[in-house]
């Protein structure tokens, strides 16, 4: 890891907060150039209660390590896009940052303030300060309550001004959202999809936060309203000077309202920069699959595009989290870089399906009957297993060519079990040992991405 100070240490070590003087309502200037919001090292696990017998024996149950180990920061004003494909924590993130979800372990500061400690002493306050939108608003507007109560409601709780204040303030904000105030009286269903997430935006706006965070606001809605949603937060933002984390799939609607983006991968972070920076010049090489999977104005993960079936945070992968679907896996050290890299990726692929159980004698046997070749058995399964894992049928490196040979033998000998110690024991990828450090890419625009290539090159500079 580069022994030059990071962006996120210079820009705390600028911002010593000055927090005593913070009264209310009132911006000190450490609050000016401190980051709105800090998360350090942020975890959260999840007690895995699935399969309960295995739940109730075990002394230690399973964990879902939802978000494990994630750091970033966003400054006052900005947008900041959380994307990565459904289940790598977004929503988990966000939740535990507003304080919904008790972290497991980590730092998370707001405005110079351990968030923690704020909401422990004052959880109201901390709740006024930072709001959030979902997805599906009719999952949080009440039935049974008009526009006029939904979004009067937080005023009501935290007691802001008298009766006649709070109603006017309902009325200026359904205003604001493009709400009619002849709809004050009406019920939540009686509103659509559009209309009733501008009043969870009006909701969320009543209490003046200085963050909001919007969880996918607008996957459930049609395109053009999407459009008129997305055009009304960037207006509001201007105007309230807010603050917003916006999580998405969708990565045009990153790119549309987006200043940064923090690019997850199974609870972790992959890559983090300006928008422009990662799009254009992603630096790991999940990013670069999500972009190249999704050409096309409606750029939606396309998941069919990544190796294999993404693995489950219960049992994450070791080392690099994406190195069993990464196409770009380092190869052992020593065979240094002269390995080829489509050969390696190749030998990868097949120690990868070994270990999952997906190759064993039986499926070479069924490789080996797919071909014409009729010459000896045990041949024709070694190089139909190398053919389905596009390995060339010989390797230039004769140490390696030799103990993949080894490795085939076992496999067609029905010894699974030998053919992957051979694999695990003499081609071990750095990528499968190693968690790879979030380097920087770019120093001067925060851009920095998790990988072990990214790592390489900036030893080398
Ligand atoms: N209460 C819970 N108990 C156990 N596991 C949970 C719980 N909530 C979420 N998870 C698991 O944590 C992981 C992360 O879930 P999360 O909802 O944060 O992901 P996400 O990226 O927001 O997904 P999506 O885009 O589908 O909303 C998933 O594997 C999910 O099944």
């Amino acid at each position: 890891m580069s022994e030059r100070t990071s962006p996120e240490r210079q820009r705390r070590n600028r911002t010593a907060p000055d927090t005593e003087n913070e009264d209310e309502g009132e911006k000190t200037r450490s609050e000016s150039v401190t980051p709105l919001l800090r998360i350090e090292d942020l975890r959260k696990h999840y007690v895995d209660k699935q399969g309960v017998a295995e739940w109730v024996l075990s002394k230690d149950p399973g964990r879902v390590r939802a978000v494990d180990g994630v750091s970033f920061e966003v400054d006052r004003g900005e947008t900041v896009g959380i994307v990565g494909e459904s289940g790598c924590g977004k929503s988990t993130l966000a939740r535990t940052i507003l304080g919904l979800h008790e972290p497991t372990d980590g730092y998370i500061e707001f405005a110079g303030k351990d968030v923690h400690e704020q909401i422990a002493s004052d959880r109201k306050r901390f709740a006024r300060r930072a709001q959030i939108v979902f997805q599906d608003p009719s999952s949080c507007l009440d039935p049974r309550m008009t526009l006029r109560e939904i979004v009067r409601e937080p005023l009501d709780i935290h007691q802001v001004g008298a009766k006649a204040h709070r109603n006017e303030k309902v009325t200026e904000l359904v205003e604001r959202v493009g709400l009619s105030t002849d709809q004050l009286e009406r019920y939540a269903h009686e509103f659509s999809g559009g209309q009733r997430q501008r009043i969870g935006i009006a909701r969320a706006l009543a209490l003046d936060p200085e963050l909001i965070v919007l969880d996918e606001p607008t996957s459930a809605l049609d395109v053009s309203v999407q459009a008129q949603i997305l055009n009304l937060l960037s207006e509001l933002q201007e105007e309230f000077n807010l603050t917003y984390l916006f999580i998405s799939h969708d990565l045009s609607v990153i790119r549309y309202l987006c200043d940064r983006v923090v690019v997850m991968y199974l609870g972790q972070v992959a890559e983090t920069g300006p928008v422009d920076a990662v799009f254009e010049r992603p630096a790991h090489p999940y990013t670069k699959i999500l972009l190249e999977s999704v050409p096309g104005a409606r750029n939606r993960i396309g998941e069919e595009a990544i190796k294999s079936d993404i693995p489950s945070p219960r049992n994450p992968p070791r080392g690099c989290r994406f190195h069993t679907r990464c196409p770009v896996v380092l190869p052992p050290s020593k065979y240094g870089m002269e390995f080829e890299q489509d050969a390696w990726q190749g030998i990868f692929e097949y120690k990868l399906r070994l270990r999952s159980g997906r190759l064993g004698r039986e499926r070479a046997t069924e490789l080996a009957e797919l071909t014409d070749n009729d010459g000896n058995e045990e041949t024709t399964a070694k190089e139909a297993v190398r053919d389905s894992c596009s390995i060339p049928r010989v390797l230039s490196d004769s140490t390696a060519e030799e103990l993949l040979d080894q490795s085939l033998s076992a496999l067609v000998d029905g010894d699974s079990e030998m053919a992957l110690k051979i694999m695990n024991a003499d081609f071990e990828s750095p990528c499968e040992q190693e968690r790879p450090a979030v380097v920087d890419i770019d120093i001067d625009t925060d851009h920095r991405a998790a990988c072990l290539r990214a790592s390489d090159e900036e030893g080398e500079q």
